[in-house]
């Protein structure tokens, strides 16, 4: 065969799928494929993107396969290189499904068993995400400020005064993106240091974990050997005692001895209930930095730049739909552009305004708002004329222990909450209280019709909210 006869013997294989798959589907998927060589009885495709490759596999494999099989014979095998948009480009290789039973994975976890079970100070995988770089992240009003305190936490960890750097704001505007990129771009620049990039919830299961087993100091001494401690969610400590005391230890020691904090957070400091003073003292110490809602500038932004990364390609006016029509997180683009593709994919539509509106639509009306603890506490003390601290105080008036015992009765069942931590995040009290709020409340809604009709008049105030 010669050199570049498998470009002859891809455009074989296109000429058959053109025949099997709509125009259109051939045209997104199918002509942006780079056939790169052919060795070993393996073909290397170039993708344009992680996002292009999870798709054709998902969608494609079986025609693919057969199709390959066909031209090239019945053993060659497949695999992938996904292009990067970076400088320099770089390819990353990755097997296909039928070509080796290697499960594909992007984002590596983090297990427990990755913490040392002693202090020695080994080589540290940080756990970041290199995909959330400052290269990808796109700047707009909304995040200039904290993406410039990124950057400078970036050139010089912990030699700034933003130590701690704790970013805040709601779901999806970038907190974690932004919390990594910084962790990249020290690796980059500092490879010698030891970066880790852990969840809070992460955190707090380890440290359950080392307790459990009897190695709570080793647990302590490796989280003091980092150099640079990233903890995302930190709002996920609320109410557990604890690994609060544990983390403030560890808080002390990194501070003192000149390494970086940074931490992220759905809510500013002051709001986070169920947190220890000292900690929320110490959160406030550096810089605290709010990521606020995209504005429709930076949702355009976004999104074109996600379009070219993925390698697709989407006319302006659906872009400014998308963008004036989903506001708040980031996150949601990014799920209506896959929405949008699947959908022009499988019922064979071109991306135009009309796809865009029905997707946009459905997803909008999909929509049902998550219920916090704070949504609870004020639809409840709105109810009862109660003002919203009356909750969190001692007191034991009728009305506000029975406000307090239905808001602990609604977190119950509308949140995700453990009972211990309803409990901090309501009036302070343990976990057996709740249990005890939810036992009353159950009755009370058995033997008392108008109760009953009470606690659902709240309950549609709650989800009207
Ligand atoms: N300014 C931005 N530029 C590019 N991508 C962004 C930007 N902001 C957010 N994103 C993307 O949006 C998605 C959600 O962002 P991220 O996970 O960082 O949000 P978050 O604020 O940490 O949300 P949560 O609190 O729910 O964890 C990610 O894929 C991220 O890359």
């Amino acid at each position: 065969m010669s050199k570049n006869n498998h470009v002859g013997l891809w455009n074989a294989c296109l000429d058959i799928i053109r025949d099997n798959v709509p125009e259109q589907t051939y045209k997104t998927w199918f002509c942006p494929i780079v056939p790169l060589k052919f060795e070993d009885d393996t073909l290397v495709l170039q993708v344009p993107s992680q996002f292009f490759y999870e798709f054709l596999e998902e969608k494609f494999l079986d025609l693919l396969r057969q199709t390959i099989h066909k031209v090239f014979g019945e053993r060659t095998k497949l695999m992938y290189s996904v292009m990067v948009v970076k400088n320099p480009p770089t390819a990353v290789p990755l097997p296909t499904h039928s070509g080796s039973s290697t499960p594909v994975s992007a984002v590596r976890k983090t297990t427990t068993k990755d913490i040392p079970q002693t202090p020695q100070i080994t080589e540290l995988d940080p756990h970041l995400n290199r995909d959330y770089n400052f290269e990808t992240f796109i700047e707009g009003e909304s995040n200039k400020l904290s993406r410039s305190v990124a950057e400078a936490v970036a050139l010089n960890p912990a030699k700034t005064i933003f130590n701690p750097l704790f970013f805040y704001g709601a779901s999806g505007v970038g907190k974690t993106h932004l919390a990594n990129a910084i962790g990249t771009k020290i690796k980059e620049l500092y490879p010698e240091k030891r970066v880790l990039y852990v969840s809070a919830h992460l955190f707090q299961v380890q440290y359950t974990d080392s307790v459990r087993n009897n190695t709570t100091n080793d647990f302590i001494n490796f989280y003091q050997t980092i150099d640079v401690l990233i903890i995302d969610d930190i709002q996920e400590f609320a109410g557990v005692t604890k690994t609060q005391n544990t983390f403030f230890h560890i808080f002390n020691h990194l501070h003192q001895n000149g390494k970086q904090l940074i931490l992220t957070s759905d809510r500013a400091p002051v709001l986070l209930q169920g947190m220890e003073e000292r900690l929320v003292t110490r959160f406030k110490w550096g810089m605290v930095a709010e990521l606020e809602k995209p504005t429709v500038e930076l949702r355009k932004d976004i999104l074109r730049n996600k379009i070219r990364r993925d390698g697709l390609q989407f006319p302006p006016e659906v872009i400014n739909y998308i963008a004036e029509n989903v506001s708040d997180s980031v996150r949601d683009l990014e799920g209506i552009i896959i929405s949008i593709m699947a959908h022009s994919t499988i019922y064979n539509k071109d991306v135009d305004l009309e796809l865009a509106q029905r997707i946009v639509r459905k997803v909008t009306q999909n929509e049902s708002k998550a219920i916090t603890i704070d949504n609870i506490i004020n639809t409840v003390c709105k109810h009862f004329d109660l003002d919203t601290s009356a909750i969190h105080t001692k007191s034991r008036k009728r009305e506000v222990v029975q406000a307090r015992q239905i808001a602990m009765y609604l977190a119950k069942n509308h949140t995700d909450f453990s009972t211990a931590k309803i409990g901090s995040l309501i009036g302070n009290k343990d976990h057996a209280t709740v249990l005890h709020a939810c036992k009353t409340i159950s009755e009370l809604k058995e033997v008392s019709k108008s109760f009953q009709a009470e606690l659902e008049e709240i309950q549609t105030a709650l989800k009207q909210q």
